[in-house]
């Protein structure tokens, strides 16, 4: 087996390029998934940002809510930015109707929380596991993480609000990484999806 892992990008709406981009430059097979045989075939997976209404209406759409609820239970590793994240919590606290989430975070997220009164805005953010100086965090209508569960990691605040978590092979954040040219995140991801896999083949 190759040393490179290869993850995908959940590619139904949202910044895939960039996080394909970013994923290369990590050291991994980036490619976009939008059919469950192409999900069956990565080691990991990045959910964009976008919108996360219209991504859980395609994932229904296309057949893919449930094959990602199957993998993520079963410990594929997962990194969702922003409506990612959302993606991610197994609770939002002010849904859209019908809107469903993947989940596989014990946590509860509020959808476009910073984004009332700003639209966008950047700030440095200190994430734990990133070394060396903060990660430069683009916030655009972007969530927070209202409250974690026991088993849910705290990697990051900003404003007093959580904009980063883990829970086993599951990462997420508020902002987006993908758009700054620092991928110390997908780096942090990409070892993920490496530690899972050497794991998988002892
Ligand atoms: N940049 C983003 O991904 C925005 C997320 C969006 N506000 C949502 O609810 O999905």
């Amino acid at each position: 087996m190759s040393n490179t892992p290869v993850i995908g990008v959940l590619a139904l709406q949202g910044d895939v390029r960039e996080h394909l981009i970013a994923l290369a430059a990590a050291d991994a097979v980036a490619r976009p998934v939008r059919r469950p045989e192409e999900l069956a075939e990565v080691d990991g997976l990045v959910i964009p940002g976008g919108e996360s209404t219209t991504i859980s209406k395609l994932a229904v759409l296309f057949g893919l809510m449930e094959p990602l609820r199957a993998r993520v239970r079963s410990g594929l590793p997962v990194y969702g930015t922003c409506a990612g994240l959302i993606m991610l919590a197994d609770k939002i606290l002010d849904p859209r109707s019908g809107q469903e989430t993947i989940g596989g975070i014990d946590m509860i997220v509020r959808r476009n929380a910073f984004g009332r009164q700003n639209e966008s805005f950047e700030a440095a953010v200190d994430v734990t596991g990133v070394e060396g100086a903060p990660v430069e965090g683009v916030f655009i209508r972007a969530p927070w993480v209202e409250s974690v569960g026991a088993r849910t990691e705290v990697l990051a605040e900003h404003d007093g609000h959580i904009v980063a978590v883990r829970q086993g092979n599951a990462l997420a954040t508020s902002f987006h990484p993908e758009l700054t040219g620092d991928h110390r995140l997908h780096a942090l991801f990409v070892d993920m999806v490496r530690a899972n896999r050497a794991a998988g083949s002892l």
